[in-house]
């Protein structure tokens, strides 16, 4: 895969879309009353190319380390990476838990752990991978690229990997991020993305404060300064801003969704870091964005600026912060309903309800 990878993406199926928008006006409801549901019901459609379903779902999620996790910008040390890992694996997290809840597939691909984690076999948490990329060197996104161009491409191929893993019959798929320090790496890629100033895209991740905060900040200062100063690397490039200062479970993000959105999955995305790795790609190919929708606003700072600029409504708001696909687990509940709704209510005819009386009728 070239650093412009010829992604064909299909154009939401414009009679999948006519057909269910004009299903939703024969339901008993009066017409528009399921508000974001009907919505949700015909973007489905429209992107799968056909009756809306929200099953078979598989969650996916990439787990990487980051060198920049030396100068102090997270609350938590980077073992926490692997240990989570091995949480996924044996069922303890909270991606596990909902996973389970939802009878949705959880599967892990370490693209990048830096620490050793216990292999649990035989667990009902997690399918685990460990991709050849995670043995690739990594940098620190302050002075030198997160990943070589070569190293860039390996890990966008781990994604797109991922998602031909999955069963041909998946109709969405929920993708989420592991990754002590990655909250640095998105919001470095936001400023560069927007245009923004760090402080703007500069926020809590798992809960720095005080000085830990302005360290963070002069960090992605460092990290855009340099990226936009090094020949080459100019803001307007997502490739090179992924690889400047992203890492390599955000280039797996990448990977992932363009493959998902090439094949009619839909992606549902998670939080900041998994809607940076959207924006990027939405940037490298504009048509991308329909094949997208977006689970919540994510209680980290930057989130919001990367939702007004893929124009995305998110469907809950409960000041989560967590990352691991699980507000996108909590959200696919309302794609459930959107289906079922779509697919089994009686319509006005087929249960003899009066209809609104059309225009020009007494
Ligand atoms: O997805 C989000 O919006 C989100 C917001 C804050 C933190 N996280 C998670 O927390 C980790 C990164 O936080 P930090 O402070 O180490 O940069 C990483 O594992 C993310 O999945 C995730
Ligand atoms: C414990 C823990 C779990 C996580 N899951 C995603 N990011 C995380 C960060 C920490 C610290």
């Amino acid at each position: 895969m070239a650093l412009s990878p010829h992604w064909v993406f299909p154009e939401l199926d414009a009679s999948a879309v006519g057909a269910a928008r004009a299903r939703q006006d024969t339901l008993t409801k009066p017409r528009g009353s399921l508000g974001v549901l009907e919505d949700l019901a015909v973007a489905l459609a429209g992107i799968q190319g056909g009756p809306p379903a929200s099953r078979p779902a598989a969650a996916v999620l990439f787990a990487a380390d980051h060198p920049v996790v030396r100068h102090g910008v997270s609350a938590y040390p980077p073992e926490v990476t692997a240990a989570m890992v091995a949480n996924f694996v044996r069922g303890g997290a909270a991606a596990s838990v909902l996973c389970r809840n939802l009878g949705v597939e959880l599967r892990v691909v370490d693209v990048g752990v830096a620490h050793p984690y216990e292999r649990v076999d035989g667990g009902d948490g997690a399918r685990l991978r460990r991709d050849p990329v995670a043995d690739d060197p990594m940098g620190d996104l302050r002075i030198e690229d997160a990943l070589s161009e070569a190293v860039y491409e390996r890990a966008l191929r781990a994604g797109a990997a991922e998602i031909d893993a999955l069963g041909g019959d998946t109709r969405v798929v929920l993708l989420g991020d592991m990754g002590i320090g990655n909250t640095t790496a998105a919001a470095a890629m936001t400023a560069l993305l927007l245009g923004l100033a760090p402080e703007d895209v500069v926020g809590a991740g798992t809960g720095v404060s005080g000085d830990a905060l302005s360290r963070k900040v002069e960090v992605v200062r460092d990290a855009t300064r340099r990226a936009q100063g090094a020949s080459g690397v100019q803001r307007t490039d997502p490739h090179r801003v992924v690889q400047a200062v992203g890492g390599k479970e955000i280039a797996a993000l990448v990977g992932a969704m363009a493959r998902a959105i090439e094949r009619r999955i839909a992606v549902l995305v998670d939080g900041f870091i998994v809607s940076a790795a959207a924006l990027a790609l939405v940037r490298m190919c504009a048509g991308a964005r329909s094949g997208m929708l977006f689970a919540h606003r994510s209680a980290e700072r930057g989130h919001a600026h990367v939702l007004a600029a893929l124009d995305a409504r998110p469907l809950l708001d409960l000041g989560m912060r967590l990352g691991e696909a699980s507000a996108a687990l909590a959200a696919l509940p309302l794609l459930d309903a959107a289906c079922a709704l779509h697919a089994g209510m009686a319509t006005f005819a087929s249960a003899s309800v009066p209809d609104r009386a059309r225009p020009g009728t007494p």
